[in-house]
């Protein structure tokens, strides 16, 4: 993947860059104007709770949930299985409503406005499909019409996208044909075809080799660096660790820490997110540890 941009880039504040060098140029005249640019967060999360009743059972999936996340910022939001990541994203995409509180995505609060603020968020899952029949270009530009994307600037952005996800060569072949790394890029391209400020990325590197994997994280420093404020589930703490610049570790739908990894640290006295993951889940060995 060579990440080299010509072509038209969107900062966040949606003014346009018109760029003819490496993307690094682009990256830095969009880091100086991004730095100017209004700092709103860009998703907020406010006492977002959510109960599912289940055989007669209250299950309290996501428990007075509040974060934000703020232009250029990756937030991992991390938690053991079943501790109500899945269902705070669905939250936010508009798919769950919640039985209290609520989510801002770009200032458009998501219960007022769901296709406003759905048309702020790019959505990116391990499973994710392809229409098999369509051709690459095809279905990205399907996509594009689905987001009210013009075009003249659905083609514009594909073309630059094609280019930073090293796709040109796969646009014309019918997406069913693809492997997975190939599948896998394209998936990512359209999660940004629209250009939105928000992106959430489900899992992102599961199922996926080394090469997979070394693609997600370039495309989140992409997202990085265009300003795009990122929200990552992933189970890979190792990953998280070196990917996301702070953190939300949810435990039964609750926020157990919230910020970057140095804070976690001090309130949790553990150096590694696996350590904390494990005082959560095992919190009798942590007691155990601190008798002895
Ligand atoms: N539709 C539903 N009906 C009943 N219970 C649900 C429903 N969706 C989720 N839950 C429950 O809510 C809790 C949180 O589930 P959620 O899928 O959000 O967790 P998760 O953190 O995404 O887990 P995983 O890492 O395993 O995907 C779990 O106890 C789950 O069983």
């Amino acid at each position: 993947m060579n990440f080299v941009a010509v072509g038209e880039i969107s900062d966040p504040t949606r003014r346009t860059v018109r760029t003819t060098g490496s993307l690094q140029t682009a990256f830095s005249f969009l880091a100086a104007s991004f730095l100017t640019a209004d700092r709103r967060n860009m998703l907020e999360i406010h006492a977002l709770t959510k109960r599912f009743v289940a055989e007669n059972e209250v299950v309290c999936a996501v428990n007075g949930l509040s974060f934000e996340v703020g232009p250029g910022e990756v937030f991992g939001l991390l938690g053991p299985n079943g501790a109500g990541k899945t269902t705070t994203l669905r939250m936010v995409l508009g798919l769950v409503v919640p039985d209290e509180g609520y989510t801002e995505v770009a200032g458009i609060r998501t219960s007022e406005d769901p296709f406003a603020a759905k048309a702020k968020l790019g959505f990116v899952s391990a499973s994710d499909g392809v229409y098999p029949w369509l051709s690459v270009r095809e279905m990205l530009l399907y996509f594009a019409d689905l987001y009210g994307v013009g075009p003249d600037e659905a083609i514009e952005r594909l073309g630059m996208l094609a280019e930073v996800m090293d796709i040109q060569g796969l646009l014309d072949r019918r997406a069913g044909t693809l492997s997975t790394g190939q599948r896998q890029r394209v998936t990512l391209v359209r999660g940004l075809i629209h250009d939105p400020p928000v992106m959430l990325l489900d899992e992102p590197t599961r199922g996926l080799d080394v090469v997979g994997v070394q693609t997600i994280f370039r495309y989140i420093a992409h997202l990085r660096q265009v300003g795009k404020a990122v929200v990552v589930c992933t189970h890979r703490l190792d990953e998280a660790e070196r990917l996301c610049d702070r953190f939300g570790l949810l435990h039964r739908g609750n926020l157990k820490y919230h910020g970057t990894l140095q804070t976690l640290r001090d309130e949790s006295g553990r150096q590694h997110l696996v350590e904390m993951f494990d005082d959560l889940m095992n919190p009798s060995s942590t007691l155990s540890e601190t008798a002895t």
